[in-house]
């Protein structure tokens, strides 16, 4: 198994569970890191036969700024669903971060992985 990445991805959003965190916008941070095979882009120099992280990554910008979750489990989980279902995706490990969250830390968050290695 190949894995395509994506890191450190930064988007502002509406996140979190006490009220004046429903009235700002805070930044999250990611790191993606999605099961491919590259060989096939390798052999033929073309994006179309690859996992494009230009594209994933502008869907996840639009998405997670549109989004407005209380947790960040619950938006972990709804953008691994999101690649999973969009880009055929059958695993993934995706670290989401709240470094705001915790003036004490320098980031918060959680790590999940999702679906079969091959
Ligand atoms: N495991 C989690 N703990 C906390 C979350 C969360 O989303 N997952 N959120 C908060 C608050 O929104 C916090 O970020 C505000 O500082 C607290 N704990």
């Amino acid at each position: 198994m190949d894995i395509v990445y994506i890191r450190e991805l930064e988007v502002e959003t509406v996140i979190g569970i006490y009220d004046w965190e429903r009235e700002i916008r805070q930044r999250v941070n990611l790191d993606l890191e999605m099961g491919t095979d590259i060989r096939q882009a390798a052999n033929t120099e073309d994006v179309e036969n690859t996992l494009n992280y230009k594209t994933v990554s502008d869907r996840l910008i639009d998405f997670i700024s549109q989004s407005e979750f209380l947790l960040v489990e619950t938006m972990a989980e709804q953008i691994a669903e999101l690649v999973k279902e969009e880009f055929s995706v059958k695993w993934l490990r995706l670290r989401l971060g709240k470094p705001g969250a915790v003036p004490a830390a320098q980031d918060v968050g959680v790590i999940i992985e999702r679906g079969e290695r091959w």
